[in-house]
């Protein structure tokens, strides 16, 4: 079992990384189930797949097991959701010193982090991340949130889980196009600060989408360590550094939004689109070569990703998209930083983007020039 330290002094935890840690789920979570009766939030599919083997393990051990359902989908993270999620929280009496299981992938984890990052000031959480995006990316390092009509996330908190306990077995019934979506955050890995690992991917790729055991545990345990040390350094996102984990996002939030956070366009779809463009406008400002903008393109197309925004049939503009991208939270005083290459394996931020520039790129890459 790969086990990976979050060091945040008094908010650290760990990270597990194991084939059927959820069957032993009442061993592991021990030291943080301290009542009898255990909430989990739970994703309706993970708990259809995976729920049995959860409150196997927990009744042997002397638990109760309140469930509480989340429909599938982005439209979950939303005002009416959080309130009922809460109400429900504050209904089983959750106590501060409590921890609710978080059973899913990122919509779930991110839902019910911020619930429970307000539940009374902040109850505790532990994430049982069900996707292959969850489990390297969403369940670690504390960014809880909910979507508003003005974008993406934009109402949420920082609030680290106590634990995280990641079961390879559970991506065995993802469904395929959510298995490579979830590829697209271990590739961003590679492509922002980890060359090897890019070249790991382009090797191994499709043996983790295809759900192969040992190229999804190394996919795994490398990502989440990628993303702990980064978290890590800035746990908050202020010094910059934190932010090289949003390659990809500043497009690929204008495109969920413009698609309406809808099954057209999955988060991690979104993120694979954007971290193209990403790499096409350092191209176009001459950051990296036009090969490595291919390079990094043909990485992506290899696991099935979808590479083309022409593709997405938008009836909007680029300025429509730029518009959308005036909500990112990276916005400081009028100006959008951009997370550009300088070569693939070394992302930085970009402080002196035209946006009207960036809308004119959009254009020409609508129209698939
Ligand atoms: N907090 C962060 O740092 C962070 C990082 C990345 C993404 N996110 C957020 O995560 C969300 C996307 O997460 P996601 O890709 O996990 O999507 P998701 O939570 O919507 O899950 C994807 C689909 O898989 C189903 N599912 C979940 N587990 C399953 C299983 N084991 N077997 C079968 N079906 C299963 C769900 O019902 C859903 O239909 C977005 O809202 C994104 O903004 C947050
Ligand atoms: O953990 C981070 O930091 C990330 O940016 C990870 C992203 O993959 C994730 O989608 C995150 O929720 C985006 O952050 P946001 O601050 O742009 O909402
Ligand atoms: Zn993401």
């Amino acid at each position: 079992m790969a086990v990976i330290p979050v060091s945040l002094a008094g908010r650290s935890y760990e990270v597990f990384v194991q084939q059927g840690l959820l069957d032993d789920i009442a061993d592991h979570a021990a030291a943080f189930l301290r009542k009898t009766t255990v909430a989990v939030v739970a994703d309706k599919n993970a708990r259809l797949h995976h729920g049995e083997r959860i409150a196997a393990s927990l009744k042997a051990a002397g638990h109760e097991i309140v469930w509480y359902d989340i429909a599938s989908g982005e439209q979950s993270k939303s005002w009416t959701e959080l309130q009922k999620l809460t109400d429900w929280l504050l209904a089983n009496n959750i106590e501060r010193g409590d921890h609710v299981l978080a059973l899913g992938g990122g919509v779930v984890g991110d839902l019910t982090g911020f619930a429970c990052s307000i539940l009374k000031r902040g109850c505790g959480f532990i994430q049982l991340p069900t996707t292959l995006l969850s489990q390297v990316d969403s369940s670690v390092g504390g960014k809880t949130a909910i979507n508003t009509a003005a974008g993406k996330n934009l109402i949420g908190a920082f609030h680290q889980p106590a634990l995280v306990l990641a079961d390879t077995a559970t991506l065995l019934t993802l469904p395929d196009r959510e298995m490579r979506a979830g590829y697209a955050e271990v590739i961003k890995y590679g492509i922002l600060g980890d060359l090897g690992f890019f070249d790991w991917c382009e090797q191994h790729g499709s043996e983790v989408v295809a759900g192969d055991k040992a190229a999804l545990e190394t996919a795994v345990s490398r990502s989440v360590a990628a993303k702990a040390r980064i978290v890590a350094e800035d746990e908050r996102e202020t010094t910059g550094t934190r932010a090289l984990l949003n390659l990809g996002h500043t497009f690929g939030h204008a495109l969920e939004a413009e698609t309406g956070y809808s099954d057209r366009l999955l988060h991690g779809e979104g993120v694979a689109l954007g971290m193209i463009l990403a790499a096409r406008y350092s191209a176009r400002l001459d950051l990296i070569s036009a090969e490595d903008a291919e390079r990094v393109t043909r990485a992506i197309e290899k696991s099935g990703l979808p590479c083309e925004i022409s593709s997405l049939g938008l009836a909007c503009d680029g300025a429509a998209l730029v518009d959308h991208m005036r909500h990112d939270k990276k916005m400081d005083a009028g100006t959008l930083p951009f997370i550009l290459l300088r070569s693939i394996g070394a992302a930085f931020l970009h402080h002196d983007v035209s946006l009207d520039d960036v809308a004119v790129f959009l254009d020409e890459q609508l129209h698939g020039n």
